[in-house]
């Protein structure tokens, strides 16, 4: 599964303390991020991790084209919902493409932790059923 994983500042080191936590379940996949994030998490699990461009620079529009290709099967993002973004229009649209393409969208601890519980016992094998009959 190609999965993304997204944190805005106040919320890294919670994006950092998950994948630790699940790293056993996120090294079987793909893992993508936006910047800043991608090179945190790195450098405190060594995963590998494709990093596109920080959030602010364009980082959640290029996942948000990935979400568009049918490229991408999960977005754990977590967002800070009590401060003011400067790409919030970005971070917006991101949210919308998820539900406009039906992909799971974590953007808390509490979700991230079920749906990727739920990776982890198989449950989001109809991603490739969907990905096969689109393609
Ligand atoms: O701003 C972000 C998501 O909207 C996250 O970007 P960084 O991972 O580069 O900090």
């Amino acid at each position: 599964m190609n999965i993304a994983l997204i944190a805005h500042d106040k919320k890294k080191q919670d994006i950092i303390s998950f994948s630790i936590a699940y790293k056993h379940v996120l090294q079987k996949h793909n893992l993508y991020a936006t910047g800043t994030t991608g090179k945190l998490i790195n450098e405190a699990t060594d995963l590998r991790i494709h990093r596109f461009q920080s959030g602010p620079l364009g980082g959640d529009q290029q996942i948000g084209a990935m979400i568009a290709n049918n490229e991408m099967d999960m977005v754990i993002f977590f967002r800070d919902p009590l401060t003011a973004q400067p790409h919030e229009p970005d971070v917006s649209a991101l949210m919308r493409l998820c539900d406009v393409h039906l992909i799971p969208l974590a953007t808390n601890l509490a979700a991230a932790e079920i749906t990727v519980r739920a990776l982890e016992r198989g449950d989001f094998q109809w991603r490739e059923i969907v990905k096969r009959t689109k393609a």
